[in-house]
């Protein structure tokens, strides 16, 4: 190990010791590292000009574009970590998935995956078909310096919800008419994509991402039994097997408060709380041994800025006994939120928390 790595392997040793990497171990921080859920994104002018005739997905796979608008909201807001611009489906896309995003859609899918003929679409994912990832964080890395870059993907179920139901959906009907009339199928859906998950996530760690979030943003729609026997399995075996890189491994999703303990179980070194449950409570739910992210409700910054900051103390006072504490909001920015709202609210975390 030279002087300047990290014992966690190739990552500077600025970025190793930074705030956001040191809450997510539970270590002493100089102050509560904030970043947001989506800060890249729509609520930046600087990103819809460079999305000018770009589709989504071509942005996805394009390193200059990828590298240019992860650092947006780093440059803009100070944010305490940037993440990987990129969308939960693109490792789907990369094994030939045909799907496509649309613009206030969401992923939408041709074909949806409904019978066990269908899974055999889903091959396996290699580094080669994601090229461009590694490419984009070996760029992204020289240009951060200190501050960490997260990986990321979508977990096994948010993915076959996607897959199953052909798009977005507000009731997952097709997919839990799966998952309870087929169970076998189920499984064998969820291991595989399990599987191109996990493979996804070591490509951006070798590449250099410092830590990886796992968005199960629809699995609140379970209840805590079913989420055990039909889900737990697939998104643990996502975390173990990246357990080895030492990265810590945040795990997060919407309306989970009967989840929360079995989410951390899963296997993550950090659960991401949605505005529904206070962090005190969130704590005890999860149990000891896990830092918390969350948990600012992302409609609070449409309120002026007394309310916002009185809500951020709340937030603070319940997180004061934590182990550790990355703040986030809630779930993702909002499209129309006042950038400079993001702003003032990663200069007050920092203020209130400085020791
Ligand atoms: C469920 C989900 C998706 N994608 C993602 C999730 C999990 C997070 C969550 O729960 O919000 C993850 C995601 N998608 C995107 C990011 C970028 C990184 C960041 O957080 O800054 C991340 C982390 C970019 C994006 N992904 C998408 C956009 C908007 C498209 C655009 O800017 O043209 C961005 C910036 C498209 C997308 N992709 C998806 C949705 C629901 C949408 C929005 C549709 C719309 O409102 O237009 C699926």
């Amino acid at each position: 190990m030279s002087a300047n790595q990290s014992p966690a392997g190739k990552q500077p040793t600025a970025t190793y010791d930074s705030a956001f990497l040191k809450a997510c171990r539970r270590e002493p921080v100089p102050h509560t590292p904030v970043w947001f859920m989506r800060q890249a994104g729509r609520s930046l002018p600087e990103y819809r000009k460079v999305r000018e005739g770009v589709p989504m997905l071509e942005s996805c796979m394009r390193p200059d574009l990828v590298t240019e608008i992860t650092l947006q909201p780093v440059r803009r807001h100070g944010v305490d970590a940037a993440i990987y611009f990129s969308d939960i489906v693109v490792p789907l896309k990369a094994i030939g998935v045909d799907l496509d995003i649309r613009p206030g859609v969401g992923p939408v899918v041709e074909r949806p995956i409904r019978t066990r003929a269908d899974l055999a679409r889903l091959r396996d994912l290699t580094p080669e078909d994601v090229s461009y990832v590694t490419e984009a964080i070996g760029l992204l890395t020289a240009e951060l310096g200190g501050t960490p870059l997260i990986g990321f993907a979508g977990a096994p179920f948010t993915l076959a919800s996607y897959l199953v139901e052909g798009g977005p959906s507000r009731n997952h009907e097709n997919t839990k008419a799966l998952m309870y009339g087929d169970p076998r199928l189920w499984a064998d859906l969820l291991d595989r994509l399990a599987d191109i998950t996990a493979a996804f996530l070591k490509v951006q760690i070798e590449a250099g991402a410092s830590a990886v979030q796992l968005f199960d943003s629809w699995v609140g729609a379970l209840a805590p039994a079913d989420y055990r026997r039909s889900v737990m399995p697939a998104s643990a075996k996502v975390f173990e097997a990246v357990a080895g890189y030492g990265v810590p491994r945040i795990h997060f999703g919407v309306g989970t408060g009967e989840l929360l303990g079995l989410m951390g179980e899963a296997g993550a070194d950090v659960v991401g709380v949605d505005w529904r449950v206070p962090l005190d409570e969130a704590a005890r739910r999860v149990g000891p041994g896990k830092a918390l992210q969350g948990n600012l409700d992302p409609a609070v910054l449409f309120s002026s800025r007394a309310a916002v900051e009185a809500k951020t103390d709340e937030i603070l006072t319940a997180a004061a006994d934590l182990e550790g504490h990355v703040f986030n909001l809630g779930h993702g920015v909002l499209p129309t939120t006042d950038p400079d709202a993001l702003t003032r609210l990663v200069e007050h975390v920092h203020t209130r928390t400085a020791r």
